[in-house]
């Protein structure tokens, strides 16, 4: 049994490898037959491409070709229509160059017609005006023929006494007539007179003078702080002040003030008026006017009131500018006219500064004193001088010197407390009818603050401006002093300071002048008032030589 499985299991198993060698023959068969389709396939496949490829090179070579011929028609169109174009513009060129001449022309034409429609409106005009006097002369010759009528029919009455009336209203009329060129010639011949009147009154009221102003504290000011100022004579003439003086003690233990008593030509509370302070100078205007020369200083310390009684808006230039004004329209009747022109200087350091030039040039351009002996003028080089056309200009000019000065001045140093500014006004009157003719000055000075060295504590260049302030400061007092002393022909030391060299002719006795000595109410400043107040008295106590009026009478 054993050997019958052992024999059919090697029977199976050789049926087993003859199949294993069967199945192995049949799959490498296959193989082959696959790889053979798939190469057939692919032989096909790229045939098939390569005939499409050739056959898009062909339709691609036909586009092209039919591309380019197609963009050569368009090319050739294009051109053609460029040229046809440019001959179209060209011929509208041509067109409208033609329609611009006959544009120009017809223009012209019109301009023409116009220019000759006008003259002939104005040769009517003329007509209608010759037609018009005409009318209206034979208006008047008829009217005069009728008078004439009138008259004749009146003289061929024969009526004696008609013919007397008329004599006598004749003889009426040349009498009023006389009369009343006799009257203009007494009011003229009474204007001089009283221009001699005038100023010999100004002479007896001293050719020097001096008014004192006290200014009111301000609402910054501490009532504390306010010194004790008196006016013995305020009811009466107003002329005294008395400042107390700082509290001494005596051997007694007893405390009590010293008074300071001074007197001046007229003293000004503190709750005075500009107006009120100019009605009282007002007269001198009037000399300057007449054609003398006139000085006006304010004097005083920093802060006592200088500007604001010299230079604000209703100060004293505005006000003596208006009355100038008013009074030389008044006297136009009289046969007077005056021009009028002004200079408005800075001395500033001993120099020379132009406040109605540019402000550039403030402290750098030079400016001269010249004097012309003879005829008594003075002229400084390269200064504005203004017209004064009408009072209201005098605003401006104080706005733009104002300006100028701000423009220069620092912080620290306000500029108009530390240089003396000089507004000049020239008076210049001609009488037509009497020959006369008047020339006078009028000077109106705001000085630098007279606070003295020791006391404003400067250094530097503040020290310098200090030092220069109170040498030219002095000097006036100098020039005031020598022309108190009265030599005839003796020396005057106007060349010491730029500010007395500038106003020679002002000051002395070819002059009037008045001095503000302006005082602040503060304690604090008790010493600076005293010694102002010092100064003042020296200057009231000058008196100087008789004024000569520049005015000569032209020979006829
Ligand atoms: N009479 C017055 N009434 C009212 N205010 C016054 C009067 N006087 C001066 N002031 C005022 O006092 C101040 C100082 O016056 P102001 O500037 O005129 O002094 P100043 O002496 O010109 O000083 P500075 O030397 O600095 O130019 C100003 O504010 C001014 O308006």
């Amino acid at each position: 049994m054993k050997a019958r499985i052992g024999t059919a299991e090697g029977a199976l198993q050789d049926a087993q490898r003859e199949h294993e060698l069967a199945m192995e023959g049949f799959s490498s068969r296959q193989r082959l037959e696959v790889e053979t389709v798939r190469a057939d396939s692919k032989k096909k496949l790229e045939s098939v491409i390569a005939q499409h490829e050739d056959q898009l090179c062909e339709l691609k070579r036909r586009f092209e070709r039919e591309m380019d011929d197609e963009k050569a028609s368009r090319l050739r169109e294009i051109n053609q229509l460029t040229s046809q174009t440019a001959l179209d513009a060209q011929r509208s060129h041509i067109e409208l160059d033609r329609k611009d001449r006959e544009i120009a022309s017809l223009q012209n034409e019109v301009q023409a017609l116009q220019q000759e429609i006008e003259r002939e409106r104005k040769s009517t005009q003329g007509l209608r005006k010759n037609l018009d006097t005409a009318s209206s002369n034979s208006v008047t010759l008829e009217s005069s023929i009728r008078a004439l009528k009138a008259r004749i029919e009146f003289l061929e009455s024969g009526r004696e006494e008609q013919s007397q009336a008329f004599e006598r209203l004749n003889q009426q009329m040349m009498d009023a007539l006389a009369e009343t060129n006799a009257t203009k010639d007494k009011l003229r011949k009474e204007e001089t007179l009283r221009r001699k009147l005038h100023n010999q009154v100004q002479e007896l009221k001293g050719n020097i003078r001096v008014f004192c102003r006290v200014r009111p504290s301000l609402e910054t000011e501490p009532q504390t702080g306010i010194a004790q100022i008196q006016y013995p004579d305020a009811s009466e003439e107003c002329k005294e002040i008395n400042v107390l003086g700082q509290e001494e003690k005596s051997s007694l233990g007893a405390i009590t003030k010293k008074n300071n008593n001074f007197a001046f030509d007229r003293v000004f509370g503190p709750s005075t008026q500009n107006a009120e302070v100019f009605d009282e100078i007002s007269q001198l205007v009037q000399s300057a006017l007449d054609g003398y020369n006139v000085c006006i200083f304010c004097y005083g310390q920093t802060g006592s009131g200088k500007t604001y009684t010299m230079s604000s808006l209703d100060g004293m230039i505005p006000r003596a500018v208006h009355q100038i004004y008013e009074t030389a329209t008044s006297l136009k009747e009289k046969g007077w006219r005056y021009t009028m022109e002004g200079n408005f200087v800075e001395v500033y350091n001993e120099n020379l500064n132009d406040l109605l030039g540019k402000a550039e040039e403030l402290d750098k351009k030079k400016h001269e004193i010249r004097h012309d002996m003879q005829r008594g003028k003075t002229i400084i080089t390269d200064v504005t001088t203004v017209r004064l056309d009408s009072p209201e200009m005098v605003e401006s000019i104080l706005k733009r010197a104002a300006a100028n000065r701000s423009v220069a001045a620092t912080k620290a140093n306000e500029r108009s407390s530390r240089s003396h500014s000089v507004f000049i006004l020239k008076l210049i009157g001609e009488n037509d009818i009497t020959g006369e003719r008047s020339e006078g000055t009028l000077n109106l000075v705001d000085l630098a603050g007279s606070e003295r060295l020791s006391h404003s504590g400067a250094t530097g260049e503040r020290l310098r401006e200090t030092q220069n302030i109170n040498r030219s400061l002095s000097c006036l007092g100098d020039v005031i002093a020598a022309l108190g002393q009265g030599k005839d022909g003796g020396h005057i030391p106007y060349r010491n300071s730029k500010l007395t060299y500038l106003l020679q002719f002002s000051l002395g006795g070819n002059s009037k002048t008045l001095m503000f000595v302006m005082v602040s109410p503060l304690q604090a400043h008790l010493a600076e008032t005293l010694t102002s107040l010092k100064f003042a008295t020296k200057v009231h106590n000058t008196h100087i030589g008789t004024a000569k009026r520049q005015a000569r009478v032209r020979d006829c």
